[in-house]
């Protein structure tokens, strides 16, 4: 359930008017998701999303929101956010900041074959290139330093062996971004959370992405590493699926191809990929929001995928 705030129709009516989007038809909840509040909007003139933000800050969000208009701005298939008259994207809703999206076609891909990982891949090197122009800065919220101070937070919550692993992958993170080869990757804007529930297929074709609200200035190899710890995982197991993996680098190279430094450190990167959810899960897990409604994911698959990333090193 994703409704944490009840918009009445008046209000939608009202929002609608203030974005020249038309007359109300229907305003439904979504029941997918865990950080915002989302309604489908369908007006006389679209489908749109309003989401109320129940989280994220009126100062972190113009760069989420300008990213995705820049992007689609850019050709890339991502949700649009609307203005007012005045030209605002960010707006107020019952009280909370809140944005108005047009709402995008397919449905999401749970069960990802080679065919799927590709688009994904090609996607992804698109909006890399398509968001190296975008002139706003924020860093990835969710990067190295949140790694740090949030580590000794959940520590007192696991075993003396998952703490040993946390404590070892960390130091090795820190070297790793104090090297001549981390300082040497390519950056920019990243979505940095392209899980499967955040992408849009109808059939084989990709239809869009969504969820910006992780996205920050990073290394594009992390972005990627990320999309290889969730597409080409079989997530029953937590192992690597070499073709699927195969498939999404090789289409991601076809646009982007990958430089020398960040060959050498894909390992490493992938390796920083599970390490991020699998603290973050743990947070989420140990350390609940109070009130919240969030439903935990399961922190131990992060821990796989990290013990396996060490184990079995993926080259590119
Ligand atoms: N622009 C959009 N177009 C179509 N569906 C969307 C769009 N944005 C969100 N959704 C739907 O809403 C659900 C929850 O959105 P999400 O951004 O994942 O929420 P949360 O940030 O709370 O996790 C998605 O799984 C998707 O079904
Ligand atoms: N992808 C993350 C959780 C983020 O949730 P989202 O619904 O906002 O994409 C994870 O799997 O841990």
């Amino acid at each position: 359930m994703a409704v944490f705030t009840e918009v009445s129709t008046n209000e939608a009516r009202e929002l609608l008017r203030r974005l020249q989007l038309g007359e109300l038809v229907a305003l439904r909840g979504i029941e997918g998701g865990i950080e915002n509040t989302n309604y489908f909007l369908t007006s006389d003139q679209g489908e749109f999303v309003l989401t109320l933000f129940e989280r994220l800050t009126a100062e972190q969000l113009p760069f989420y929101l300008y990213l995705m208009k820049h992007l689609a701005h850019g050709g890339m298939p991502v949700p649009d956010p609307r203005p007012d008259r005045n030209g605002d994207i960010l707006h107020t809703v019952c009280g909370k900041p809140a944005a108005v999206v047009n709402k995008l076609r397919g449905k999401s891909q749970l069960a990802p074959q080679p065919v799927h990982c590709a688009a994904v891949g090609a996607m992804l090197a698109r909006m890399h290139l398509a968001g190296q122009d975008f002139d706003r800065y924020q860093p990835n919220l969710r990067g190295l330093s949140w790694w740090n101070e949030t580590a000794p937070v959940v520590e007192p919550h696991i075993t003396a062996q998952q703490a040993a692993l946390l404590r070892s992958e960390l130091a090795y993170q820190n070297h790793v971004a104090a090297s001549s080869a981390y300082a040497a990757l390519p950056r920019g804007p990243v979505h940095a959370d392209l899980f499967r529930d955040n992408v849009m297929f109808d059939g084989d074709e990709l239809t869009g992405f969504f969820d910006f609200y992780f996205a920050g200035v990073d290394t594009w190899l992390f972005d990627l590493a990320v999309c290889l710890n969730d597409w080409c995982i079989d997530l029953a197991a937590g192992t690597h699926d070499a073709e699927r993996a195969a498939s999404m680098l090789g289409a991601y190279q076809t646009v982007r191809p990958l430089t020398a430094s960040e060959r050498e450190l894909l390992p490493a990167m992938l390796r920083a990929g599970a390490l991020r959810f699998w603290i973050s899960r743990l947070w989420d897990f140990h350390l609940p929001r109070e009130a919240s409604m969030l439903v935990p994911h399961d922190p131990t698959h992060f821990e796989r995928v990290l013990q396996g990333r060490i184990a079995n090193p993926v080259h590119a």
